[in-house]
């Protein structure tokens, strides 16, 4: 594979589970300044397409670059967002030492590990805190957050390390409406200077926000919004799938599981 100019570019990308197939000859080609929404199915393999662009998993056949790299090269460019909080809520840690947690790695001397952090290291996590809408939770205990503020605060940890993208699983797959909006609002600020990949069960709400829409059910069945139709949802999602049109001007429909 050439040395690709695209943020983020897959080519007939194949992943099994030992010898359970998830990913199927998967090409797909993200510009740098995208935002996109990544939909599909429960077990469609969205999550194993966002761990092998991390470099968290290898792919079996084909091949990823991400900003030109290998996915391993480029991970201190990436921001993550995982779909479930990776460590127990009842840990008794604060929001500001959360956050920080996104700068591990980032220095050529780990100063964590010789007597804590950096001044400036801790002005640029309040100052995240902040961008994010968050500025007042900075010495909150992490296990007295709601949902919504919980998924700010791990933006902020994504977002802490300075990445060129910004790669989330579901972000708001626990918070309420409402909630959802805000911080689709707020991506949608973020996407003036970062590029975006965004998991999604729901197409309707989502395309109101991103530049583009990719459907995924182990291959890649569409990645043009524009070719997004009844017939694409129904391969997507079988035909359990009631497609509703979201009053914010969702062009799509939703996808409901049933
Ligand atoms: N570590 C693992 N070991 C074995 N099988 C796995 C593992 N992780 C995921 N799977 C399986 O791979 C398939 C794809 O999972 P994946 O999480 O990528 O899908 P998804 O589209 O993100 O689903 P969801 O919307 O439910 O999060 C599923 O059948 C899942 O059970």
């Amino acid at each position: 594979m050439k040395p690709s100019s695209a943020a983020i570019e897959t080519q007939q990308v194949g992943f099994a589970y030992g010898d359970v197939p998830v990913l199927e000859d998967v090409s797909v080609r993200v510009e740098a300044g995208e935002f996109l929404g990544l939909v599909g199915p429960n077990a469609g393999g969205k999550s194993t397409l966002l761990k092998l662009i991390l470099g968290l998993l290898s792919p079996q056949q084909g091949q990823i670059q991400v900003l030109g790299r290998t996915p391993k090269q480029a991970r201190r460019h990436l921001g993550y967002v995982p779909q479930y909080p990776a460590f127990p809520r009842e840990f008794p840690i604060q929001v500001l030492d959360v956050v920080l947690m996104g700068r591990l790695g980032l220095a050529a001397t780990p100063w964590h590990r010789v007597g804590g952090w950096r001044r400036a290291d801790r002005e640029i996590a309040r100052r995240t805190l902040a961008d994010v809408e968050a500025g007042d939770l900075a010495a909150a205990p992490i296990g007295a957050l709601s949902g919504g503020q919980l998924q700010r605060v791990l933006l902020a940890r994504a977002l802490v390390g300075e990445p060129e993208i910004l790669i989330l699983d579901e972000p708001t797959a626990n918070i309420d409406q409402r909630l959802e909006g805000e911080i689709f609002e707020l991506l949608s600020q973020l996407n003036d200077h970062l590029t975006i990949v965004v998991v999604s069960h729901d197409i309707g709400f989502i395309s109101s926000y991103v530049s583009r829409v990719a459907c995924l059910n182990r291959t890649l069945i569409c990645h043009r919004t524009e070719a997004i139709d009844g017939d694409v949802i129904n391969d997507l999602y079988g035909e359990r799938v009631r497609l509703i049109n979201h009053a914010h001007g969702g062009n799509q429909g939703h996808a409901e599981h049933g």
